[in-house]
């Protein structure tokens, strides 16, 4: 059977060349691994409604702007899931773990070194390869 494809806002959302990455619960899908934040959209939503809507509940910052990274499809052997992944720089507030998970700024040229789902490979490497 044809798994359903999952769609997912995820914002790389930098400050002074640093990266704010979150920590995924042992509970959830692909958990115990690093994420950029972000979450599934609702039927109806657009991207940057729905990453407005996760990163004021996951990390307690507004939104105002963002722009788009890249698009990527992946298939888990469980679950298939397409991330739109936007740059977010024009927030407010201060990120932090809102939900209660581990969370932490990382120089874009350490991103490589943190364990994130397979997914993400190709967003360290587009932002490691921006910097050069
Ligand atoms: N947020 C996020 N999800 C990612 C990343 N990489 C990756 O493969 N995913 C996958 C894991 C999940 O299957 C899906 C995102 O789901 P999520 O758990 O963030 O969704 P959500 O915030 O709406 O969570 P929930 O309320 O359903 O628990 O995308 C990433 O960098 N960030
Ligand atoms: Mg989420």
């Amino acid at each position: 059977m044809q798994k359903k494809r999952v769609e997912v806002a995820v914002g790389v959302i930098e400050k002074a060349q640093q990266i704010f990455v979150c920590l995924r619960g042992e509970d959830q899908h692909q958990g115990g691994l690093w994420e950029f934040p972000g979450g599934k959209m609702e039927a109806g939503e657009d991207v940057f409604s729905a990453l407005k809507r996760e990163l004021q509940e996951e990390v307690g910052i507004e939104i105002y702007n963002s722009s788009e990274l890249m698009r990527i499809e992946h298939d888990y052997a469980d679950k298939a899931v397409c991330l739109y992944i936007h740059h977010v720089e024009d927030f407010s507030g201060e990120a932090h773990g809102a939900e209660g998970q581990p969370s932490k700024w990382v120089a874009v040229e350490q991103l490589h070194e943190l364990a994130f789902p397979e997914a993400n490979k190709a967003i360290v490497e587009l932002l490691q390869a921006r910097q050069n």
